[in-house]
């Protein structure tokens, strides 16, 4: 051997590289348990241009992002339910910081420049994230139904039938009430009796309850804290659809959507949106 070792063998015996496996034949690889070669083969840009891959990529990276939120969201909802509120806070708190990485997101995609992304527009043709499938399902558990949000998704049975499942189920703010009127507080019935199917609406006699609670924390803490991660989850998703909407008013001005929607103007309404009005108009009274 000569003195000098060969690149591989001096990497090999670099300090703490001894005893690194490299014969992978019999067992599980990183590459076989993460399924990188399906993973890494599913960009596929339909036209040469740059910045084709970053849009691809970012929107993928989303709906992993949204395939966990829905996760914890459901799990929330079970713990919620059965009144275990600390490991329903663990999950809200692991959205919070889900939702970090996505609005962060954009400040990569803030880098593509309206002439990078009109190269490629064309080749969208209709499709649009407003079919996200994954971000309409955790819009009904958080509250925000809509059935025409459903209509896109009819030709495919099995994500219709989820969506359908949340659309009729009680949302996040829902069963948050609930909880509360189980505690003893006076929820009124025709908040706790509402059509679930339908987008919630602001009650005073829900503002009341949690002045209550915000003006006695000491007393009920656990739902002073419940309010305040509801608070950070909508907070957070506001940011979201606000990125969102600048950074679609930076690349496309205010022309219509691939969707067939009017752009910025249908995604301001957005905004106004707020899946859990009471927790923020009680900051008014406080
Ligand atoms: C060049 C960047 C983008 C543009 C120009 C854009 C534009 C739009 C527009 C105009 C809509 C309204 C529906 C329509 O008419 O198409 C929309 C909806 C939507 N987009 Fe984007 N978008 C961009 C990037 C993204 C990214 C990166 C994501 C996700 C990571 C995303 C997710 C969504 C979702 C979830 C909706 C539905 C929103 C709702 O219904 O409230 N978009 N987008
Ligand atoms: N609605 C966008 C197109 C778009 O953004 C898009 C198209 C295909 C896949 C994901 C997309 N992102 C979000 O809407 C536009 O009007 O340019």
């Amino acid at each position: 051997m000569s003195a000098e070792k060969s690149t591989a063998d001096r990497d090999a015996s670099s300090p703490g590289t001894e005893g690194i496996h490299t014969d992978f034949s019999g067992g599980m690889s990183y590459g076989d348990y993460l399924h990188l070669d399906t993973l890494l083969s599913a960009q596929v840009p339909l036209t040469g241009e740059h910045d084709e891959l970053l849009f691809i990529v970012i929107h993928q990276v989303k709906e992993l992002w949204l395939k966990l939120f829905n996760r914890e969201l459901d799990t929330a909802l079970v713990h919620i339910r059965a009144d275990e509120l600390q490991p329903a806070f663990k999950c809200c708190a692991r959205i919070n910081r889900i939702q970090e990485q996505l609005i962060q997101a954009w400040t990569v995609l803030s880098t593509m420049t309206p002439s990078d992304y009109l190269r490629f527009r064309p080749a969208l043709g209709r499709s649009s994230g407003f079919q996200s499938w994954q971000y309409r399902l955790v819009e009904f558990k958080l509250g925000a139904k809509d059935a025409l949000k459903i209509a896109p998704h009819r030709h495919r049975p099995e994500i219709a039938a989820m969506l359908d499942e949340a659309y009729r189920a009680p949302g996040l703010y829902d069963e948050a009430l609930r909880l509360l009127a189980r505690r003893g507080y006076p929820v009124p019935p025709e908040v706790l009796e509402r059509d679930v199917t339908q987008p919630y609406a602001a009650h005073p006699g829900v503002e009341a309850v949690w002045e209550e609670i915000y003006r006695h924390s000491d007393e009920h803490f656990d739902l002073y804290e419940l309010a305040e991660e509801l608070v950070d989850l909508e907070d957070a998703f506001q940011q979201w659809r606000f990125r969102h909407m600048k950074t679609v008013e930076r690349i496309i001005g205010m022309r219509r959507g691939t969707g067939g929607s009017a752009g910025v103007a249908y995604l301001k309404q957005a905004l106004d949106r707020s899946f859990f009005p009471e927790l923020w108009s009680v900051r008014t009274k406080l």
